[in-house]
């Protein structure tokens, strides 16, 4: 495993370790994140798909009986399934809800203080309005503030009538995070896109691999859960990870699913 401050390896290093790691395994369980991962990272969040070879390559592994694939996203459930087919298994909101065998799971805290969303997501709506390009995406258990199009010059604005608001409206329920170019508004909760792993992989039979790529500082807490005896695949950057590969971009990823998908699957026990 890559000690949390430390940078994961290139893949193509890590694959020995990854190929035993494979070889030991009866199954795989193949956890996504989505935007930066499958989809790369556009301006207008409405507009992110994936690139056609992540979109085929989910669906084979979709079919493939040794294989689960699982899509753990920070964007709504409602949304994110309409923007992949195939997996089995979804995670909106960082995990906060589940949908698994026709069944869809809320956390019951993130349900409590859904209203308590709604209501911040429509003032922040009012009180950004004026913000050029300054988008609001009411995740209904979460909020998004996107400030990646503003004018430079707004941003500091931006993120402090966020936090503003976001303290006088959130009581002490609500907490803000960080992500790429954006502030999140969600509850105050000690649960993440790790949780939602560890609940998908204990349905999985034992000796199954967990396998995690994922772009951002949400997708973390679902590296710890899957190192060092699963694989975590940090996508981009440099940042320190707990991830202990790394790959340049969603094309990459499909190389590395692709790859699973062929030899990965041939290796299984
Ligand atoms: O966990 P993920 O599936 O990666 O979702 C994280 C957030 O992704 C989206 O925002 C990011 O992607 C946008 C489209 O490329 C980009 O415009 C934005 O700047 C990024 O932060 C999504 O809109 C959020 O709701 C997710 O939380």
């Amino acid at each position: 495993m890559s000690a949390p401050d430390s940078p994961p390896r290139p893949l193509d290093e890590q694959l020995p370790r990854i190929r035993t790691t494979v070889a030991d395994a009866s199954g795989l369980l193949v956890c996504l994140d989505f935007d930066g991962t499958l989809a790369p990272i556009v301006e207008d969040p409405d507009a992110a798909r994936p690139i056609e070879r992540n979109q085929d390559v989910v669906a084979t592994l979709a079919e493939t009986p040794s294989v689960t694939t699982a899509v753990i996203s920070g964007r709504a459930l409602s949304d994110v399934r309409e923007r992949i087919d195939g997996p089995s298994i979804y995670a909106g909101n960082h995990g906060l809800e589940l949908a698994r065998e026709g069944d869809v799971s809320v956390h019951p805290v993130a349900r409590e203080h859904a209203d308590r969303i709604e209501r911040l997501c429509a003032i922040l709506e009012l009180a950004l309005e004026p913000v050029p390009n300054c988008r609001i995406e009411n995740k209904h258990l979460t909020g998004t503030v996107h400030f990646r199009s503003v004018p430079p010059a707004t941003v500091p604005i931006v993120r402090q009538l966020t936090r503003d608001l976001a303290e006088t409206f959130g009581g002490d329920v609500l907490e803000l995070s960080p992500g790429k170019q954006i502030l999140e508004i969600g509850p105050d909760l000690e649960w993440g896109k790790g949780d939602a792993v560890e609940v998908i992989a204990a349905d999985e039979p034992p000796e199954t691999t967990v396998i995690y790529v994922g772009d951002d500082v949400t997708d973390e807490s679902a590296f710890r859960a899957v190192e060092p005896d699963g694989i975590g695949v940090r996508v981009g950057g440099d940042e320190p990870s707990s991830a202990s590969a790394r790959v340049d971009s969603p094309a990459a990823v499909a190389d590395f699913l692709s790859w699973l998908g062929s030899t990965g699957v041939e290796l299984l026990e």
